[in-house]
């Protein structure tokens, strides 16, 4: 297994502490020079050297970063290793906003519609990167949706499930990216997410459902993104990456 980190939150790197992986595990540390300026043009410069090493590692992948807009570096990673992956996205979000239907703002919330083909001109095109079909992605977990957020599921042919309910049979067919935001967790385990969503499944039924797409051998990337605050005490998050790592 090669150990991919990318100690950023977006354009912005992150002090060690916050992505407490561990101790020993020999990982490639992602960590370029971004030009200035535009956000979009910093994050397209991070996403290059991310799919670089992705491409270039031995599979499986583990990669620990501090958001989810990594994820579509790493699509871009896999396909150019030559696979052609589909998606399994557990988040207690849906990340299928468009720069225009956006309230926040938060590029985070663009994350898995850009891997869907969503405002291709401010990462794919600069990645070279190929949408994956919509009937090709299973949302899991998600419970706090915007509401332009619940009408383009609604009509898409994205499936969702809950992490309970997520049976290795529910993956599609072929390689597959597993992301994993932490926040899908019940909030109330994990203190200090950037984005708390109540009423979510323990932290332990997370990582048995990612065991079980494991055990399926087709799990090409498995990408864990950790949107987060410093708290005092980090043993909670560390014994979960290290459950979901190891
Ligand atoms: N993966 C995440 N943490 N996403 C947070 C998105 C929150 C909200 N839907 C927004 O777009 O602002």
């Amino acid at each position: 297994m090669a150990l991919i980190v990318v100690p950023y939150h977006q354009d912005e790197r992150l002090p060690a502490a916050l992505l407490p992986l561990p101790a020993g595990t020999p990982a490639v540390v992602v960590d370029p020079e971004l030009p200035a300026g535009d956000l979009w043009a910093r994050l397209a410069a991070l996403d290059e050297a991310v799919a670089r090493a992705v491409a270039a590692a031995p599979d499986p992948v583990t990669m620990v970063s501090g958001d989810c807009l990594v994820a579509v570096a790493g699509l871009a990673g896999a396909q150019r290793a030559g696979r052609d992956p589909a998606l399994v996205w557990f988040d207690a979000h849906g990340d299928v906003h468009t720069l225009e239907t956006t309230t926040s703002g938060y590029p985070g919330g663009l994350a898995l519609r850009l891997a869907l083909g969503g405002n291709p001109e401010v990462l794919a095109d600069r990645l070279g990167l190929r949408p994956v079909a919509e009937e090709r992605v299973v949302l899991v977990g998600a419970r706090d949706l915007d509401p332009p957020e619940v009408a383009f599921l609604a009509g898409s042919r994205v499936r969702r499930t809950t992490v309970s309910g997520l049976s290795a049979a529910d993956a599609p067919p072929g390689p597959l990216i597993v992301h994993v935001d932490l926040d899908v967790v019940d909030a109330a385990e994990l203190p200090g997410l950037l984005f708390p969503a109540p009423g979510g499944p323990p932290a332990a039924e997370v990582v048995a459902a990612v065991r079980r797409l494991r055990a399926t051998g087709r799990v090409v990337l498995l990408d864990i993104a950790c949107p987060w605050h410093r708290v005092a005490d980090s043993s909670a998050r560390a014994a979960l990456l290290e459950a979901l790592i190891g």
